[in-house]
């Protein structure tokens, strides 16, 4: 982020990786559907680099680790609704928040930043989810991988949440975990921030082509407040 630049008025923050670890509901629900079609329990080290593209990827990958395209092709819808009904069932049981999202959000918030909330998983999971966990308050948007025509990487969300809040893109920051964030804020012309204990698809963070690795959420926040302090 550059110095003398514009101030950043808001916040698009990704949910998987980055302010929850779901793999281990992502364990649960794909194990519950991997048992119904006869497959073997695969680990979270497995299922950790295949999040991050939204539940229809997600699910194919799972069983491509068994079965050709064909296949897949033949039993995907049947695994995708059983998928859907074990997600569900267990969404939020075992997901963690990681250290230092509440105080980040609190002290985006203090700044008077506006916050939404940009994930590839769908709206059906999300809403409860960031109920649940107490991150639901924060939020004054909340996209999912299924409210748009397109999903991140495309800039889609991004740039709906850009008009929604009648910002222009370098006003604002996305912060998240992993490629599919950093190309959809490159292409909005939005700033991005990554965070190095998410998933990004099993690749180092330091590939990502960004405007800073922070630690937390709250470095984020403070990072940001250190942008706004020179900005015009
Ligand atoms: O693909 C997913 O379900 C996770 O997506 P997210 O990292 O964009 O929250
Ligand atoms: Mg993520």
């Amino acid at each position: 982020m550059r110095a003398g630049a514009a101030a950043i008025r808001a916040a698009i923050i990704d949910l998987d990786g980055t302010m929850l670890d779901t793999v281990p509901d992502f364990e649960a629900a794909l194990n519950g559907m991997r048992a119904d079609l006869g497959l073997k329990p695969i680990t979270q080290a497995t299922i950790k680099p295949l999040v991050g593209k939204g539940s229809e990827k997600l699910v194919r990958d799972a069983l491509l680790l068994d079965w050709d395209a064909a296949r897949v092709d033949a039993a995907f819808d049947d695994a995708l609704a059983g998928y859907q009904r074990h997600y569900l069932a267990i969404n939020g049981d075992r997901a963690t928040l990681f250290d230092g999202v509440l105080e980040g959000l609190a002290a985006m918030k203090a700044q008077g930043l506006r916050l939404a909330c940009v994930t590839n998983k769908p709206v059906a999971f999300t809403t409860p989810l960031l109920v649940q966990k107490g991150l639901a308050p924060w939020f004054e948007l909340v996209y999912g991988g299924d409210s748009f025509m397109k999903k991140k990487p495309d800039p889609m969300p991004l740039l709906a949440v850009c008009s929604a809040f009648d910002l222009a893109p370098i006003s604002v920051v996305a912060i998240g975990d992993s490629s599919n964030d950093a190309e959809a804020a490159r292409a909005a012309g939005c700033y991005v921030l990554t965070v190095p204990y998410g998933y990004n698809h099993g690749r180092p963070i330091q590939e990502i082509n960004s405007d800073g690795i922070v630690s937390s959420l709250l470095e984020a926040a403070q990072l940001i407040a250190e942008h706004n302090r020179t900005s015009t």
